[in-house]
């Protein structure tokens, strides 16, 4: 008993552990990412954590997350085990799945259909959302919260199942939002008993255990919106009217993609879900970056017109020439990067990486907010300056050696890399455009 929680000889160096628990008492229960970036600076930017038996790894660089994330992929592709993931989506949601066939499946099947050819053909449904979006924002500025997510959700929607969502209040757009608030309150870490570390907790009655409770009801909200979706998709196809959306194409494909489906179902949630808040998360950023810091917003309208003009909307075609605005999306992921600890990897076999041990089972935390807020890398990292990414490829200070950046950090790494990067991308770049071309961003009278 007294070896637990003790961090093994060989293991990365890390914050002192306490009996039983390790550094599970000291582990935050939010905004993680601050406290992984301050002990960064303290054991470097590849430490250890105990929790409890377990271990965890931090990485805060570039260059480890090329050696352990992408040159080792096969060995760092795992999730860590998700009680509650596995209780609502029976481990189908290809976001925190295991290494498990299904999981290959699932992700060969959403790249067959995501590849940048194939996203490039959802650009005009891109570009039509956006423009509803810059028309709500002209009637009710005050909502550019809600007009967003309704931009991202609807776009997400009408490639999935060729279904819009016109407004922030369309029957499914409700019953997603709500059912992803429960998801997200389901999977908040330190909000519930480590049922992950501590397996006998899996047996508590549901009775005693809310958690139980709250996972039966996910699971019963969510089938009752993806499986439903799906029916109208499988309807569609059977009489020979299918729209041409991903849904549609995966449904034809089944047999062809080895997709139950059970898998089916599960493969359209997790993109609705993969797709919506994020891409709102980065946009609201962006709207918010432009109010706080408003030179930024002046050098971008200076340079969108000059190179679009007044007289048109821009096209995805302007950004070759709006250097200025492609720095501000570069800016953006690494000022406030949407997943700031990206999604944990776990190890499948042993490693050694620098001399340290890395034992099989261990959770691998990305910090990409570390290594974007390094003050090594980047001069004043709280800054939003754009014109960093101007002075040089990385945004990096000019003598630091950037040569193990890259521009997809913000979407993760190695073989869990995000699929849907280039929907996610032409979304970035439309709307960015469009709202810098259209509108003037200023704090609330
Ligand atoms: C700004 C937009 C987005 C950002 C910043 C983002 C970021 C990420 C990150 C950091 C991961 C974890 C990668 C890892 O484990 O190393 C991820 C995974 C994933 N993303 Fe995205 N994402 C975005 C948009 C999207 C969109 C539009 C879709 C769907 C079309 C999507 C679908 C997914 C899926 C399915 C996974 C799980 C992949 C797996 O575990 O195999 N994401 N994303």
């Amino acid at each position: 008993l007294s070896r637990i929680g003790r961090r093994k000889v060989g293991l990365p160096p890390g914050p002192p552990t306490a009996p039983l628990l390790g550094n599970l008492h000291i582990f935050p229960t939010e905004f993680a990412h601050y406290k992984f970036t301050e002990w960064a600076q303290v054991y470097g930017d590849v430490y250890s954590l105990k929790i409890g038996p377990g271990t965890a790894i931090v990485i805060s660089s570039a260059e480890a997350v090329r050696e352990l994330m992408d040159k080792r992929s096969a060995t760092t592709v795992d999730r860590p085990p998700n009680f509650m993931a596995d209780a609502v989506t029976g481990g189908l949601n290809m976001v925190l799945a295991r290494y498990t066939e299904e999981w290959r499946i699932l992700r060969r099947t959403a790249s067959a259909v995501l590849t940048p050819n194939a996203s490039a053909r959802h650009l005009h449904i891109q570009r039509a959302e956006a423009a509803q979006l810059m028309y709500d924002l002209l009637q009710a500025p005050q909502g550019f919260y809600t007009h967003i997510r309704r931009y991202a959700n609807s776009v997400m929607m009408s490639i999935l199942y060729g279904k819009r969502c016109p407004r922030y209040e369309t029957r499914e757009a409700t019953a997603f939002f709500h059912v992803q608030h429960l998801w997200e309150a389901a999977l908040e870490p330190g909000a519930h008993p480590p049922v992950d570390l501590l397996p006998f907790l899996r047996y508590i009655p549901e009775r005693w255990a809310p958690w139980k409770k709250l996972c039966k009801e996910v699971r019963k909200l969510q089938r009752e919106l993806y499986f439903g979706l799906l029916g109208e998709c499988e309807d569609r196809v059977w009489k020979g009217e299918d729209s041409g959306c991903f849904m549609d194409e995966v449904v034809l494909r089944q047999e062809e993609f080895a997709m139950s489906r059970e898998m089916t179902g599960y493969l359209g949630g997790v993109l609705i879900e993969g797709g919506s808040d994020t891409t709102s998360s980065f946009l609201q950023t962006v709207v918010l970056a432009l109010t706080a810091f408003p030179e930024t917003l002046r050098k971008a309208q200076e340079e969108i017109d000059r190179v679009v003009g007044p007289n048109r909307l821009p096209t995805p075609e302007d950004i070759d020439h709006l250097p200025y605005i492609q720095a501000i999306i570069k800016e953006t992921h690494r000022f406030r990067p949407v997943a700031p600890l990206a999604v944990p990897h776990c190890t499948l076999a042993f490693e050694e990486y620098r001399g340290f041990l890395i034992p099989e089972g261990t959770t691998i935390f990305v910090n990409t907010w570390g290594i974007y807020h390094d003050p090594k890398a980047f001069d004043e990292p709280e800054v939003f300056n754009p014109d960093r990414y101007i002075a040089s490829e990385y945004g990096t200070k000019p003598a630091f050696d950037a040569s193990d950046f890259k521009h997809t950090l913000p979407f993760g790494s190695g073989r869990r890399i995000c699929p849907g990067i280039h929907v996610a991308n032409n979304s970035l770049i439309v709307n960015t455009m469009n709202l810098i071309w259209g509108f003037n961003f200023s704090p609330p009278h």
